[in-house]
């Protein structure tokens, strides 16, 4: 049998992995530490998994000029590292994969394979796309550059997950410069590509930065206004008043990217499939329509609108249409006008602009982030004044649940965790739980159950309930942990309530993602009462790290955790919790099912746990959806021509 030493990288892949929860994910870290290594290899190595091979086509005329003299950058000026021409693939062609193989076969294939055959099996590990494509995404923020929540976390995922699979992938968003941040953008760099956009009564110039990452394209549009401190999308005053010019900016350059950018030397070109996430983002369908199709550009690309919350719809008055640099005849697309119920005065007509609604009447499909949620949005509940139209488009309206990302959430490899552990051998939890009461200076008690809560300081995430729950939670034997940001009101309430309850509760206001990840792990019990959670991720992590989710029933929440049932047929089942309906009496009741379990019942408890840290959550499950999504959108013709 061939050993690693002495082997090419490709046979250094062969090692034995160690024991892991389950084969995809087992699977998918073999692959990703190839990736890795074959990455750090350089040379024609550094794409590993070819994209379509493209034919180098002259740059399409387009309504914006780039300029003819490159200022200097503002930073980062060394010019951009450009990968090697992209090796020929065979695009289109149906690659055999590993789907019905077993564990053990695909083992031993593996550790028969020469050391020339392993490096073609390790790709092989990966399932492929049976089409590949040339795949855009568009938003407002994607981990690890900038990542205000849950959009960060799929949109620094999904679109690796997808280059991994076979497609060219490239990401547009803003090349924030809010202090802290900076360090972030530091591997990319300066394109020498710029134009300029008019919108906003002048010609607005950006320009691009670059960084080949995990497969994928990252490309950052950089413009002063996404310079100023604060946080993504605002400062202590609330949301920074000109987002909508910020983001107008971001669809333009998004549109301009795959037509100008030579990445690895080559153009994306226009048969390309767009997505775009959230309000953010939402134009660049609009504009395809508008502004590219009537001129005979981009009449093969497609859109998929993903609608990750419809609570930000990236509204404004209507008399800023004429900034948005669109056709007067395109003004019905964004038209939005407000209920009597919601105007401010008796002259007040109502009228806005809205930009999501823009994309839900001109993407070629939408997706939500679950299936519970698509038919969610189609409701008077549901749609925030959306629902009508999404109803409209049903027959193009999907939910696929999202993923997680299990390079970084991973209790056995966790570099935030001061001790690792699986669901093989769960003894690092028990640690990783006394070093977080430490950490928080709560009394170090392994037998009280500590309950955590992770998120945005946000109306939809329920934190009222939790704040009417608390006092008479705490006259139970528990602690109880916040980790959130947000709502000034709830940072407020927070900071009062630890020192009202000094060894019970800790309220940690501010945004730390090494803190999530280690409540993640210490906590016993997670608690999510959301009035409505369009997937949610933190039950998913939760349950990766063998903490049981206490949910409410709602989206994605309802999808993806399933109810406790110590009585069914074939043992017990069941992941968490999800209570209905949404009353603090509900939320009590269940909060005290789990805790009861918890102290009463060791072995169901355990049961729970290994349940969800055997779940699949993998990335790789949601992205081939996702590729059934861009081949329907590519069987039709564009839905605004
Ligand atoms: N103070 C803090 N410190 C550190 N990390 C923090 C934090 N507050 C939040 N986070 C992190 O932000 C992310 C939150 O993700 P969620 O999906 O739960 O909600 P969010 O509402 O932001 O996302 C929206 O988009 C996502 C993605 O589609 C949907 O899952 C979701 O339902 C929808 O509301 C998690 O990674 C969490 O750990
Ligand atoms: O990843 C977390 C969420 O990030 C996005 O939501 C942001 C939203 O898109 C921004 O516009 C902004 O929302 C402000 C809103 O526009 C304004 O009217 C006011 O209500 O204050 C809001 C907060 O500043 O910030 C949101 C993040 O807090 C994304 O669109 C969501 O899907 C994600 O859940």
């Amino acid at each position: 049998m061939a050993t690693a030493a002495g082997m090419g990288i490709g046979a250094a892949c062969l090692v034995a992995p160690q024991v892991r929860p389950g084969r995809r994910l087992r699977l998918q870290r073999v692959r990703r530490r190839c990736v890795a290594e074959l990455s750090r290899d350089g040379g024609s190595a550094q794409r590993p998994l070819a994209p379509a091979p493209l034919v180098k086509q002259p740059v399409m005329p387009t309504f914006l000029v780039p300029t003819s003299t490159p200022p200097a950058p503002a930073q980062s000026p060394s010019p951009a590292p450009t990968p090697p021409p992209l090796p020929d693939s065979g695009v289109g062609e149906i690659e055999p994969d590993l789907e019905g193989l077993t564990e053990d076969s695909i083992d031993k294939t593996i550790f028969v394979a020469s050391e020339q055959e392993s490096e073609i099996m390790d790709v092989k590990e990966q399932a492929q796309a049976k089409v590949t494509r040339s795949v855009v995404f568009v938003t407002g923020e994607a981990s690890p550059y900038a990542k205000s929540g849950g959009l960060g976390d799929v949109c620094g995922s999904l679109p690796i997950a997808l280059a991994l699979r076979g497609h060219r992938v490239m990401v547009v968003m803003p090349r924030y410069m809010n202090g802290a941040l900076n360090k972030n953008f530091a591997n990319a760099f300066y394109t020498e590509k710029h134009i300029k956009i008019p919108c906003f009564g002048g010609e607005h110039e950006v320009t691009f930065f670059h960084e080949y990452r995990d497969s994928v394209d990252w490309v950052f549009v950089d413009h002063p206004s996404y310079h100023r401190p604060g946080n993504l999308y605002g400062d202590n005053f609330g949301a920074f008043g000109d987002n909508q010019f910020r983001y107008t900016l971001l669809c333009y350059a998004a549109c301009e990217a795959p037509l100008i950018l030579e990445l690895g030397g080559y153009i994306y070109g226009q048969k390309c499939m767009f997505v775009v996430n959230d309000w953010h983002a939402s134009l660049v369908p609009v504009l395809l329509a508008a502004k590219y199709r009537p001129y005979g550009v981009y009449r093969d690309a497609r859109s998929v609108l993903v609608i990750h919350n419809l609570a930000h719809q990236g509204v404004e008055p209507a008399g800023t249409y004429p900034d948005l640099g669109l056709p007067p005849e395109w003004y019905g697309a964004l038209e939005w006008v407000f209920p009597e119920w919601a105007r401010r005065h008796a002259l007040d007509k109502g009228e806005a602009v809205n930009f999501l609604k823009g994309a839900v009447v001109t993407a070629d499909r939408i997706v939500t982030v679950s299936q519970g949620y698509s038919w969610e949005v189609t409701t008077a509940e549901g749609g925030q004044g959306l629902n009508e139209l999404l109803s409209s488009r049903k027959s193009v309206l999907n939910g696929i649940v999202n993923g997680i990302d299990i390079n970084d959430w991973n209790p056995s490899t966790d570099k935030f965790l001061p001790y690792y552990y699986s669901v093989d051998d769960l003894s690092g939890k028990a640690k990783c739980k006394a070093e977080l009461q430490k950490e928080l200076g709560l009394p170090i008690r392994p037998d009280v159950p500590l309950i955590g809560f992770i998120g945005r300081l946000d109306y939809q995430k329920g934190i009222d309930l939790i704040k009417l729950a608390i006092p008479d939670l705490m006259r139970d034997n528990i602690q109880f942990v916040m980790l959130g940001s947000g709502d000034p009101g709830f940072e407020g309430w927070m900071r009062s309530t630890e020192s009202g309850y000094r060894d019970k509760f800790r309220g940690w206001v501010g945004f730390s993602v090494p803190v999530s990840h280690r409540i993640t792990a210490g906590c016993d019990i997670l608690l999510m009462p959301s009035r409505f959670e369009p997937c949610g991720l933190n039950q998913l992590y939760a349950m990766q790290y063998g903490t049981v989710p206490v949910v409410h029933g709602t989206g994605g929440l309802r999808d993806t955790v399933e109810n406790f049932n110590p009585f069914a047929e074939k043992g017990e089942q069941g992941t968490g919790w999800a209570f209905s309906p949404l009353t603090i009496e509900k939320m009590l009741w269940a909060l005290r099912m789990a805790i009861s379990t918890y102290r009463e019942h060791k072995s169901s408890w355990e049961g729970l746990m290994k349940r969800g840290m055997s779940s699949d959550f993998t990335w790789d499950h949601a992205a081939s959806q996702y590729e059934q999504i861009f081949e329907w959108a590519f069987m039709d013709q564009p839905y605004v021509m």
